[in-house]
């Protein structure tokens, strides 16, 4: 029986401000959901979001007061066990609060396979892989100091995947930084950009020509998610890889994107898909339509890091590799025993459920009262 849910927000100093199209970030409000069961078992979620409102319509504090307010109360004494009949009725009752729904739905499922004693990758249809490439953003908003955060990360080998964040300034100074980026790295990296659909279409024409010339392997969301047709000329027009993120809110939005051929490649992420099952749709989507995978992230601190890597792990094809560097970018660790980053990949945690274990001293030290 579901016993309680508690909803805990987070506010962690980033190493160094975060700066996207969007807004700069110098701290992330970490939404962790924490399910008791009846049988003494307990379950962890994630719901984290960045900026705020910035980057999507839930807030960390809009998501604590529908959950507490409006979700818990339709699971409360629910067989802990039934996880899909648990979420059918909370699917059905509340709209939207997608990222609300994930940190549940994560919950309850790494309660069931603590209580089944396997992984939650094995509930996820069994896990491919134990590690997954992890690339590091670039985002400090000064180009000698991105090239040096590079070299470092190349040095420690934990990173040779760089996504630049550009979209803030005039696309002529993108386009500049980004290719002195990839100059000074070379084929020692792969170079991305991510825009946070702050171009239009006729910037992006420009500027895609430019970074596809240059060398840059990737582009994530240059235009508005709601341009599906431009997304569609873009893709077709280059052959640099032109990849749906804000774009992809679930399964269907998938499958619209897939049979218009609007995107190259799709980012896939747990929260914004509502949860790890949906999202799961979203890879079936792409696999079955040729759309190549990237592990997506929302910036999140260990347990929605875990869980993505959980779901990420049974993706066959992973031809982008991952971002899942979310707990990197914080000062403080929530975890007791931190995500194990080496060799340019994250390791997969073995153990029950997420395989993680939350630190009930630090987070009470650092959750907001
Ligand atoms: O992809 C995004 O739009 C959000 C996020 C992921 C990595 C990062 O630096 O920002
Ligand atoms: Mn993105």
């Amino acid at each position: 029986m579901i016993h309680s849910i508690e909803t805990i927000l987070a506010d962690v100093p980033t190493i160094r401000p975060h700066q996207l199209s969007v807004t700069t970030m110098r701290t992330q409000t970490l939404v962790l959901v924490r399910v008791r069961c009846g049988d003494g078992v307990e379950g962890w979620g994630e719901a984290t979001t960045i900026g705020g409102l910035n980057y999507g319509e839930e807030s960390p504090e809009s998501i604590k007061a529908n959950i507490d307010t409006h979700i818990a109360p339709l699971l409360i004494g629910k067989d802990a066990t039934r996880v899909a009949a648990a979420m059918a009725v909370v699917r059905k009752a509340i709209q939207g609060n997608r990222f609300a729904k994930c940190a549940i739905e994560t919950a309850l499922l790494d309660a069931q396979a603590r209580r089944l004693g396997i992984p939650l990758s094995e509930l996820l249809g069994g896990r491919v892989r134990n590690a997954l490439p992890v690339a590091w953003t670039l985002a400090s908003g000064d180009t000698t100091k991105d090239i040096a955060e590079a070299e470092l990360m190349l040095e420690l080998r934990r990173h040779r995947i760089f996504k630049l964040k550009i979209g803030a300034r005039a696309v002529h100074d993108d386009v500049a930084h980004v290719l002195a980026i990839k100059q000074a790295l070379g084929n020692k990296a792969s170079v991305r950009v991510d825009v946070n659909q702050a171009w239009t279409e006729l910037q992006a024409m420009e500027a895609i020509a430019a970074l596809q010339d240059g060398g840059v392997d990737l582009i994530e969301q240059p235009i508005a998610a709601h341009n599906q047709a431009g997304m569609a000329r873009l893709a077709r027009h280059f052959t640099v890889p032109i990849m749906a993120d804000e774009a992809l809110q679930g399964p269907l939005d998938a499958y619209r994107y897939a049979t218009a051929g609007a995107a190259d490649v799709f980012a896939v992420k747990i929260t914004q898909s509502a949860g790890l099952t949906p999202a799961a749709q979203v890879a079936t989507v792409a696999q079955l339509s040729g759309v190549a995978l990237y592990g997506g992230t929302m910036l999140e601190g260990g347990i929605g890091t875990a869980a993505s890597s959980h779901l990420f792990a049974t993706f066959p094809e992973l031809a982008f590799g991952t971002e899942l560097f979310g707990p990197l970018l914080l000062t403080e660790e929530v975890l007791q025993e931190p995500l194990v980053y080496q060799d340019f990949m994250l390791q997969v945690p073995g153990g029950h459920g997420l395989g993680v274990t939350v630190d009930m001293e630090k987070l009470g030290r650092l959750r907001r009262q």
